[in-house]
Parts: structure tokens; sequence; C-alpha cells
């Protein structure tokens, strides 16, 4: 029996140890452990966070602003299972602990983000920091990707398009059988979109930092966003040593003292962020922290039906938190579900001065002719 300590959380059980029998292990030998502070123990403390953050939330009405919501959530998306990670490494050797149907992950979110634990370790122990560090250094250096998204919106009048690159996603399956990153990425660039979105995540997108790689060595002159599940820094680094120029932080896998701490992270490194909400409450939540160095989005997508609905884009806009984020002069791009130009302008009368647009672009014949009829 492995004796693993739980998460704390609203889904977690009341009791604070559970005991999982080990069913697995990549070595030979049964093994035992006592109960002890396991990596994901740390996820205890999301609790304790989850209560200063809301202190934080009654103190801001205090100051006047009236919240459009009853509270702040914290984060949505669990971050662990509640039975811990699904395997654990042990010195030589690995632990699996069965799920049981109570750890099952509510939505896709989830699921990816309890995958990408697994993933971040591997692509450690295949790229330690170190070589990653050494990367960076003669990485292409940074550019401007929240100025590109301006400057298009100043030019053309029309909010600043970041095209997709993805292979594939979970709600579509595949998008594209002869998927070729570099000339997509050209076509895009022709088309006059003002930046590129590339997908990371190889489980669920079939992406890869590697694209960002390929596709900066070409030369295409559009910043880049690496579209990746950030659950640490050494994902920033990471994409940075493959030449991005910003990265994507989602408010519902992240609270915000680690929102905090990877802004102020990619700032270091010359990275840009994208912080994307997708509820009013999430909205007010990341609007507390410093954005200097950052823009907004707001996904449409529901991750429990995968349903796109343009109106959330209106309702968050039309927001308290909404018009805040715009008083403060913050570019916020709305994403998800964008496919003619009356899509576009929908999001754009609703304040959003960039969009973020994937599988109707990616999925065409001629991107770059599909690109510019959006636009037009
Ligand atoms: O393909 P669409 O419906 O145009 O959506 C693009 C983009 O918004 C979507 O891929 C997305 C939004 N947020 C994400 C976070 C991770 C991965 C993907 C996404």
């Amino acid at each position: 029996m492995l004796s693993v300590l739980l998460p704390g959380g609203p889904q977690a059980s009341t009791s604070h140890v559970r005991s999982c029998p080990v069913v697995a292990c990549s070595g030979r030998v049964p093994f035992q452990v006592g109960s002890g502070l396991l990596p994901y123990q740390r996820a205890g403390s999301r609790t304790k966070l989850s209560t200063s953050v809301l202190k934080e939330s009654g103190s801001r009405t205090s100051r006047g602003t009236a919240p459009d919501t009853d509270e702040a959530p914290e984060v949505s998306i669990r971050r662990f299972p509640p039975a811990g990670v699904a395997e654990q490494p042990c010195g030589p050797m690995r632990f699996q602990i069965p799920a049981e149907a109570a750890d099952k992950p509510h939505n896709i979110l989830e699921e990816i983000i309890w995958w990408k634990n697994t993933e971040v370790r591997e692509m450690k122990e295949r790229l330690p920091l170190q070589r990653v560090n050494m990367m960076m250094k003669v990485a292409p250096p940074s550019r401007d990707f929240i100025g590109a998204l301006r400057a298009a919106y100043q030019r053309t009048g029309r909010p600043g398009l970041i095209a997709e690159i993805k292979k594939a996603s979970p709600s579509r399956g595949v998008l594209k059988e002869n998927f070729d990153p570099v000339q997509i990425a050209r076509a895009y660039e022709e088309g006059g979109a003002a930046c590129l979105s590339v997908l990371t995540d190889n489980r669920y997108f079939k992406g890869s930092y590697e694209n960002i790689s390929l596709i900066r060595k070409a030369d295409n002159s559009l910043p880049i966003i690496a579209k990746e599940f950030v659950i640490e820094a050494y994902q920033l680094f990471r994409a940075r040593a493959a030449g991005a120029d910003a990265v994507l932080l989602i408010a519902a896998v992240l609270p915000n003292t680690d929102l905090a701490y990877l802004l102020k992270a990619a700032a270091k490194i010359g990275l840009q962020c994208l912080v994307e909400v997708h509820s009013i409450a999430e909205m007010e939540r990341v609007l507390r922290l410093d954005l200097s160095n950052a823009m907004l989005g707001i996904n449409n997508r529901n991750l429990e039906t995968f349903k796109v609905d343009l109106e959330n884009n209106r309702r968050i806009m039309s927001s308290t938190a909404g018009h805040e984020a715009q008083a403060r002069g913050i570019l916020v791009a709305g994403e998800s579900g964008i496919f003619t130009p009356e899509h576009l302008s929908f999001v754009q009368d609703t304040g959003c001065q960039a969009v973020l647009v994937g599988e109707s672009l990616v999925k065409e014949e001629d991107p770059a002719a599909a690109t510019r009829a959006l636009l037009s």
C-alpha cells in the first residue's frame, strides 16, 4: 500500500490521508512508502491561497468597486487529481496509482493539466534547465507581441489578428493532415495577420516547441505566442529558448500568486504574457495583478461542452471588470469560434482590439486568402 497525502480544495475528500494500492511500477521491486510529503502536497496550500485572495476581493469591494459576481473563485480546475498524480518517480522506479471514478478529470482543461504534470517532468529529464538556459542565450531576440497587435489595430481599424497554428484540437481532432507550420505561418503573414499563436502541447494539439524554432528559422516577421498550458517557469524558459515572444497563462489553472510569479519570470527573460480568462470573476481576479507586461484574452469556448458563445465576450467586456480593463488601456483579445468577418466585428464591438483565431483559418486550403477574407 502506498499512502498519499491528498491535496486540499473543494473536490478533495474530507480525510487527509488516503491509501492507494500500487498497481504498477517500472522498477521490478514491490515497494512500500509510508505517508510523507509527496510532490503534489504543494497543492494542499491552494486552499489557503484561495482564502487570501477572497479577502483581497473583500478589500477591493470596500474600496468601492462593486464586484459583478458574489465572489471571485481562485481556480476552477484542480491542479492535481484528488488521489495525487497518476505516476510518481521514486529513485529508479515509477509508481502508478490507479484512478478511481472520483478522480476522473471534470473537463478537458483539467485532463490536459493533469497530464502536463507528467509531461513537464519528462521534458525536464530530456532537456534540463541548464541546457535550456544555454539555448536561451543563442535564441533569436524577442519582439513586441502586444505592440504588433496595437499597431495593426491602429493601421487597419480592425482587431489585430493572432492567427493560430495547430494540427489538431481536442474538440475537432485533426484539422490539417499535411501540416506544415512554416508554410502556414508564411500564409498568415501574407494574409495580414499581426501575430502567430503556435500550439506547443503535443498530446492534445499535436504541437511542439520545435515548430516555433522552425518558424523563426524561416525568418517569419510575426511575433509568436507559445500556446502552452503553463504550470511552471520551466515552460517559459523552454518557450523563449525556442524563440517565442509571448506565452499564454490561463487564469482557470493558475491562482494569482502563481500568475504574479510567472508574469515576473516572463518579463525577466523578455517574454510578454497573454492572461486568459473565461468569466467575469476571473477577469476581476487577474485585474488585481500588475499587467504592465501583459494583455488579456477572453476565451469564449466552454470547457465542459466545447461550445463557443461570443455573447460571453460581450458579457465580460460590458461588466465592471471589462470596463476597468479598457479604462486602464489593457489590450484584450477575443478568442475562439471566430469564423466570419461578422463574428470579428461582433467581438470588436464589445471592445476587443485583438482576436485569436485558429480553426477557421488553419483548416483552409489557402490560409492566406482565408486570413484576408476574415479581416475584410
Ligand atoms: O480554433 P478557434 O475556435 O478559432 O480557437 C482558437 C483559440 O482561441 C483556442 O485554440 C484556444 C484558446 N485558448 C486556448 C488555450 C489553449 C489551447 C487553445 C486555446
